[in-house]
Order: C-alpha cells, then structure tokens, then sequence
C-alpha cells in the first residue's frame, strides 16, 4: 500500500510585490498543501491596533496591546482570509492606511513573538504540508523548512505590477509609478532594517529572480523545486 509522502514545509520570503502570495497560493493549489500568509497576520495585527485606537508609532503601546487580538488565519489557498477578534479583515487590511503603519507594528518584538509562535503551530498542524510566504520565514519562523525560496525582482517590475493592482475598479489610470516604486523601497528598507528578525535572504535559500518570468513560469520553477526535494527523501 503506498504511504502519504511526508509533509511538506515550503518557505517563500522575498520583499513586496516579488509574487510570493501569487506564487505561494498557486503552488499549493497545484501540490495540494495548505498556505499561509504572514503578511496578512502582521497586516491583520496593524488593521486591529489601529482600530482600537492604538498608537501604531508608540512601540509600547503597541507590546501592551500584542497579546490582545485573537488573529485566526484561513489556510485553503483558494480563499485564505483572515479575522481579527472574529471581525473579516480580509478587506480592510489592504487599504493604504494598514500598509503605511504595518511596518512600525511588525517591528515590534512583541507582535513577531507572538506571530511567530501562531505561524509555527499553523504550520506543524498542516497534515499534507504547506506552503508559507513572509520575510522571516526561512531565517526565523522555519528555519528546519524543506525548501527554502527567495523571491526577488527588480525594482521597476514590482512597481509595475503593484501598479497594476492598484488601478481603480473603474479601470481608471494607474498611480504614478515612481510613487509606487518608492513606497515600495521604502517598506523594504523598514522590513530589512529593523532588529527583530528583519527582511533576509536565508543561507540555504534559493533565490529566484522573477523579473523576467511569468507568474506561470515562477510557479512551475517552485514546483518543480519540491517535486526534487521530495523524491530525493
Ligand atoms: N512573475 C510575475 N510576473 C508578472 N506579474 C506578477 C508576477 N508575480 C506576481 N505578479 C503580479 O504582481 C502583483 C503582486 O503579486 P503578489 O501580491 O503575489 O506579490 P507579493 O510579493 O506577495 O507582494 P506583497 O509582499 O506586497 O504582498 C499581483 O498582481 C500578481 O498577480
Ligand atoms: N513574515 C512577515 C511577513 C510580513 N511582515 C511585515 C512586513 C511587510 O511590509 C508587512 C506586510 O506584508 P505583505 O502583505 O506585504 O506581505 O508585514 C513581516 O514583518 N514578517
């Protein structure tokens, strides 16, 4: 009788708009594993300080209050979502607000000891494995992970596609790009910079440059990544 394949642990790091939810969701669709998104805990985390009128730039404010928000992440990635206090934050954790305060709020020790220890129990209780995407997920959340990727891309192509999300509903004209492109440097610069495990390539990473790839062609390069893995036991 032929046994399950053991779990498989998948961590994909990489700074904003490089396609790791993109890549992420779609590689554990296509291997049947589940699928976390970090950054929508830390998103999630931020929606639910700002809301309860903490103060984001306050770091002591913010410990105080780290323990306070029950955050309960989906792992089907065909619709992850995420709560907060039972609250849908699915929605409003991508709104400009939350993403100009998250990286103040994820630099604070308190609010990734308390992510990371939830992200460790959602991912030992993954029966078939998964796959979770962040910046601290090779180096520090999973630092045993199977296999380890580190998506990369350049500058002008992740404001690019960042861009291309950010056109209106209406289809109204993209934002300025160099706009786009800054904000996002400077969220990398925030997430690369700060003490408490910051935005780093692990030593035993595979760096993908996804630049000039398709979001296909970067899906089929992970795959069939942990198809080796896995055959190599
Ligand atoms: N290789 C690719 N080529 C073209 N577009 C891509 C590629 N990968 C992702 N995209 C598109 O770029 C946008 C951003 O992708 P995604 O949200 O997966 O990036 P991310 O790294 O998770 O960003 P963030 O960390 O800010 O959440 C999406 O619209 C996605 O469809
Ligand atoms: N493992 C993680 C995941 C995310 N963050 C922080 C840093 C990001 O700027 C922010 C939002 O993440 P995104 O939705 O853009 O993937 O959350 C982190 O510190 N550690």
């Amino acid at each position: 009788m032929q046994t399950a394949p053991a779990p498989v642990i998948v961590a994909i790091d990489g700074p904003s708009g490089t396609g790791k939810s993109s890549t992420s969701r779609a590689v554990a669709t296509a291997l049947g594993l589940s699928y976390l998104d970090t950054g929508a805990q830390y998103r999630a985390i931020t929606w639910w300080m700002l809301t309860n009128d903490v103060d984001v730039n306050d770091p002591a404010a913010v410990a105080a209050a780290a323990h306070k928000p029950a955050i309960v992440s989906g792992t089907n990635p065909a619709a992850p979502g995420i709560t907060a206090d039972g609250v849908d934050a699915t929605g409003p954790i991508r709104t400009q607000e939350v993403t100009a305060a998250v990286s103040a709020v994820s630099a604070v020790p308190e609010i990734r000891a308390q992510l990371t220890e939830l992200q460790r129990r959602i991912a030992v209780e993954a029966e078939t494995g998964i796959v979770v995407e962040g910046r601290d997920i090779g180096t520090t959340v999973l630092p045993d992970a199977d296999l380890k990727v580190f998506l990369t891309a350049s500058p002008e192509a992740r404001a690019a596609r960042r861009s291309g999300e950010l056109r209106g509903a209406d289809g109204a004209a993209k934002p300025d790009l160099a706009g786009t492109q800054a904000a996002l440097l400077q969220r990398d610069s925030a997430d690369s910079s700060r003490t408490t495990s910051p935005l780093r390539q692990a030593g035993d990473a595979l760096e993908v440059d996804t630049t000039e790839l398709t979001l296909e062609q970067v899906v089929e390069c992970v795959v069939t990544l942990i198809r080796e893995k896995q055959q190599a036991g």
